[in-house]
């Protein structure tokens, strides 16, 4: 008896120091995390104007710099990973009334108005061909009709209209074309999954955010899983975006850098790296911005040499 009360005291009191240094810990860093959030200006600024992130100024320096979109001239700009959207908030912004905007992110969202969205994984080839048949047709998408919210937007067609294009050379039921490369700004911000909020009842997706990559906080894994996603976009840009069109991504930096900027270099005339002031100093993303796209690339060539 004496000896087990021995025992339990010692234990008890290191199990007790144990919890208190867990929990002192844990709300130290969360009292961090959330002192950061609000003393950081852009996180602030993005509620007051009503922007879904403080990713949106990121862009905003992007565009400010190497100017991607232009006012009222009938852009189509593809969203790579849009959720919650902010990157297209100002894109529409800036094409003005005469833009339009497609967002793709493997997670349920609801885009910003203006703004249309497809839930798709960029890895898919579907995923192009939807793209594709989205800014040719410009088919009307309905966030709450019935068929969306039972199988996802496109899966009813899908398959006859890949069917129909194969068999039409290209030309749709209306006669217009089916452009092969419809697209004039690309932008992909894909990484970390925005948290899913919606849509845990799909069978296509309910599993989707185990899927995503999400920064680990270690440097080469961070790296590798964003050069992968980067070369996804670059794919997407080769086979989607217009001669001339303009492209950016978003890395985790790291020793393949040097890489994917040649890979760039085959695809763009002018290739340029960018870390916005808006992009956290301890943060290891850097922006890839590539512009006037030439005509002809080969994807082999570009992913082989
Ligand atoms: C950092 S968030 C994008 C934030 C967005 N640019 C904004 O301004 O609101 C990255 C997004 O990439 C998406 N993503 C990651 N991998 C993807 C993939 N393979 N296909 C489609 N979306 C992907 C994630 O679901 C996540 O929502």
């Amino acid at each position: 008896m004496n000896s087990l009360l021995l025992l339990s005291q010692p234990l008890s009191k290191f199990w007790r120091s144990q919890s208190i240094r867990y929990v002192r810990w844990n709300s130290s860093s969360k009292a961090r995390w959330l002192g950061r959030q609000r003393s950081d200006s852009f996180t602030r600024e993005a509620k007051v104007l009503g922007l879904r992130s403080r990713a949106a100024f990121k862009l905003q320096q992007i565009d400010d710099k190497v100017q991607l979109f232009k006012k009222n001239a009938s852009q189509r700009v593809l969203d790579l990973g849009y959720a919650p959207g902010a990157w297209s908030q100002v894109a529409l912004e800036r094409t003005g009334s005469t833009g339009v905007i497609l967002g793709v992110d493997i997670l349920p969202c609801s885009p910003p108005r203006g703004v249309s969205s497809i839930q798709a994984n960029v890895l898919a080839r579907k995923t192009h061909e939807l793209i594709r048949l989205f800014f040719s047709k410009h088919f009307q998408l309905y966030q709450e009709d019935q068929l969306h919210k039972d199988h996802g937007y496109f899966q009813h067609m899908l398959e006859e209209e890949l069917m129909f294009l194969k068999q039409q050379n290209a030309i749709n039921s209306d006669g217009s074309v089916i452009e092969d490369t419809p697209i004039d700004v690309i932008i992909s911000d894909m990484y970390e999954p925005w948290p899913q909020t919606e849509g845990f009842w799909n069978n296509f997706t309910n599993s989707a955010y185990d899927r995503m990559a999400n920064t680990t906080g270690i440097a080469i894994k961070d790296h590798s899983m964003s050069m992968d996603l980067c070369d996804a976009a670059l794919v997407a840009a080769i086979d989607l975006l217009k001669p001339g069109g303009s492209f950016v991504c978003k890395l985790y930096t790291g020793k393949e850098d040097q890489l994917l900027e040649n890979r760039l270099k085959q695809v763009f005339r002018d290739v340029q790296r960018f870390k916005p002031s808006a992009s956290r100093n301890e943060s290891k993303e850097l922006y890839f911005i590539g512009l006037g796209k030439k005509k002809n690339v080969n994807k082999l060539d570009v992913f082989l040499n």
